[in-house]
């Protein structure tokens, strides 16, 4: 369905634009319906840039990323960029900036109705969107009518996924969408996005959360500066972590039966070993660059790509 391939991200940078940041090298990895794929990676590492490439907030620099076969790049008209945003959406992380304070919440669902659904009458628009706000585990009764402040950051996020389910959707991007949520609430989202990857929607899940990103994930792609340093199943990314960064992040997650210098004396006592993309066979090394450990279980050199950090 969504297929990123050795994509490329170079943002211009400095006072007149000269300088050049690589916030994302050669990166590849699909989303299928009824999967979630988690990108996860600390600050920086480039999560949000590919979330926001694939909504055609910025640009892809080279590589490609498609969506059923078509280059999301080259939409051109109007009508082909509005029918991929019937199929994809964005949902970010503080959902306060959606809504506009001074108006209703409705207003968010109104802006979608002249676009995507003109002639809807009143009574048929009030149905679909009750539908779609029930499938959210939301009362339209309790949040309609309200002012965003009235409102808790949980039931503001899960409208805004209601209000992209109005649509045909087939894509949801959700950057970092738990970040601001409190933990009751934060597995209230968690499991309408399994609801909804039951239902056959596919989902980008950024986030630099290892601990609650793994929680409704099937494939875990681990970025670093820019680079994939470990994907595959999530179960397997996470019992048999292959890059010593993927170890490193999840020894970072507390756990209440150890302690940090019980974790940091093994993580040390670990050799490195040789960088398994560089000492590969030529013919071994994937785009990325990436190595096979298993199926489809993949590591990466964390380092520039030319073995001199790896
Ligand atoms: N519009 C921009 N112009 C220039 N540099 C940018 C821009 N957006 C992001 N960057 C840089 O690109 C790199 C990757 O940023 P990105 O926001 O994708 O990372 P991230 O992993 O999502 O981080 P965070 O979790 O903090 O949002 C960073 O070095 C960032 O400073």
């Amino acid at each position: 369905m969504l297929k990123l391939d050795r994509v490329h991200k170079v943002y211009r940078v400095g006072t007149f634009g000269t300088d050049r940041l690589t916030a994302v090298s050669d990166v590849g990895f699909e989303v299928h319906p009824g999967r979630v794929v988690s990108l996860i990676g600390e600050s920086g590492s480039g999560k949000s840039t590919i979330g926001r490439m694939v909504l055609r907030l910025a640009s892809v620099t080279s590589g490609s990323i498609t969506f059923a076969g078509n280059d999301v790049s080259q939409l051109r008209r109007h009508r082909h960029r509005k029918d991929y945003y019937r199929h994809v959406q964005g949902v970010f992380q503080d959902p306060f900036s959606s809504f506009n304070p001074i108006f209703k919440v409705d207003r968010v669902f109104e802006m979608l109705r002249s676009e995507y659904f003109p002639g809807t009458t009143d009574p048929e628009w009030r149905r679909r969107m009750g539908e779609s706000i029930r499938t959210v585990t939301l009362d339209p009764g309790e949040v309609l009518g309200k002012f965003p402040h009235q409102l808790s950051g949980g039931q503001l996020q899960r409208l805004l996924i209601a209000r992209a389910l109005m649509l045909d959707l087939r894509l949801l991007v959700a950057d970092e969408i738990i970040s601001m949520l409190d933990a009751s609430t934060r597995i209230d989202v968690l499991n309408l996005l399994g609801d909804l990857r039951a239902r056959g929607l596919g989902v980008l899940f950024v986030t630099h959360d290892l601990a609650l990103g793994t929680y409704v994930s099937d494939t875990s792609v681990i970025l670093r500066s820019g680079r994939i340093v470990e994907m595959g199943p999530t179960g397997h990314v996470f019992a048999k972590p292959q890059h010593p960064y993927t170890r490193s992040l999840l020894a970072s997650v507390p756990q209440l039966h150890r302690s940090w210098a019980e974790v940091d004396a093994e993580l040390s006592a670990e050799p490195d070993g040789p960088c398994p993309v560089h000492t590969a066979a030529d013919t071994e090394v994937l785009p990325g660059p990436l190595v096979r450990i298993d199926d489809d279980h993949f590591v990466g050199c964390s380092g520039d790509g030319t073995g001199t950090r790896c």
